[in-house]
């Protein structure tokens, strides 16, 4: 499926919204490998931009480009407005980056790491002693705010690493897999405040190997593979590209079962089972005419369950396994 700029507006937006990032045919190899080849991307501010992608697939890179740590090797991105090229310093000013390259330093406590990011902003020290305890209240991390930040939990730690991104009232936040590691229940704290800060106004682009995540949080999702963006859309917009949806009846009665098998004969068997699939889109037209016609027949099914691709089916569509792009990295920065 080729690469393409997908119209990237919010959900039920009447207006368009202005651009946060932009990205034309941007590119980045290390060695002979083409880790990015030919991005285009386009998030409209205040919305939430999950990059999805197998390990390897460039993911981070395209992260640590689009905030300034590595430079793309062609392309013409602009993030908050400004052009990476040319203007790096506005762009940082712009952004807020957490991630797998975290800057929390685990020796001193967290409001210490926090009063440590308010110098960094310039801010005055009355000024970053009142957003230091602002976000550590916000971030439940009070009780916890004098203890080095090395005793956090991982929970603790990306709440923080947040909290500390937070300090310079970024615009746009880049999210480099903010929940990997994380139990259910942090993760769940972790969406509400994504959440929290989009109703803000915040622009969010989230990379994530969770699809449930992606699903959960973002506007619109990209499917990063060889270094193409393979797909992108709306999580429903993608789940309509890949067939996979069914239903499936089940039956106790054997006699029953091969009946309704030889009519249906567009559905898969399973013999064993005594249970059938039969191709669906799962709308309520498709199930009514399954049931009717069950009805007409008098064969009665004893289970009927309906299966809708996820985004899992279009992760596994999109990027196969023969092709997976996981190297070794030949020099890490
Ligand atoms: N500094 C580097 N030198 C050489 N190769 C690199 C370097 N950084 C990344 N790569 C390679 O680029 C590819 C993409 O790596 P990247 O970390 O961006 O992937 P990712 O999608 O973020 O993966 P993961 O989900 O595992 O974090 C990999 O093949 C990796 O080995």
């Amino acid at each position: 499926m080729p690469s393409s700029v997908m119209p990237t507006s919010r959900k039920g937006g009447s207006r368009p919204s202005p651009t946060a990032v932009s990205a034309v045919g941007f590119c980045k190899s290390y060695g002979d490998k083409a880790v990015l080849d030919g991005i285009d991307l386009r998030i409209p501010a205040g919305s939430v931009f999950a990059l999805l992608g197998p390990n390897g697939a460039g993911k981070t890179t395209a992260v640590k480009i689009l905030s300034t740590l590595i430079t793309a090797d062609s392309g013409e991105l602009s993030v908050g407005g400004h052009d990476l090229a040319t203007d790096p310093q506005s762009v940082r000013a712009a952004i807020g980056v957490t991630g797998q390259f975290s800057a929390v330093d685990g020796l001193i406590t967290g409001e210490e790491n926090m009063l440590l990011m308010a110098d960094l902003h310039h801010l005055p020290k009355a000024e970053g002693r009142r957003v230091t305890a602002e976000l550590l209240e916000r971030f439940d991390l009070v009780d916890a705010a004098k203890k080095p930040a090395s005793t956090y939990s991982g929970g603790m730690k990306r709440r923080l690493d947040i909290a500390m991104t937070l300090v310079g009232g970024p615009r746009i936040i880049f999210l480099d897999e903010p929940t990997t590691g994380l139990d259910p229940r942090s993760r769940h704290t972790m969406w509400g405040i994504i959440r929290e800060l989009v109703a803000e106004g915040v622009t969010v682009f989230l990379t994530t190997q969770h699809l449930e995540e992606a699903d959960e949080l973002a506007d619109r999702i990209a499917v990063l593979n060889n270094g193409k963006i393979a797909a992108e859309g709306s999580a429903d917009e993608l789940k309509r590209i890949v067939p996979g949806g069914h239903v499936k009846l089940r039956f106790t009665d054997p006699g029953a079962y091969r009946s309704a098998a030889s009519v249906l004969g567009e559905a898969v068997r399973d013999d064993d089972a005594l249970a059938l699939q039969i191709p669906s889109d799962g709308s309520q037209r498709e199930l009514r005419s399954i049931l009717d016609w069950l009805d007409a027949k008098s064969v009665e099914a004893d289970g009927l369950t309906v299966h809708t691709p996820d985004l899992d089916d279009v992760f596994f569509a999109l990027t196969g396994p023969a092709d997976a792009p996981d190297q070794p990295k030949e020099n890490a920065r």
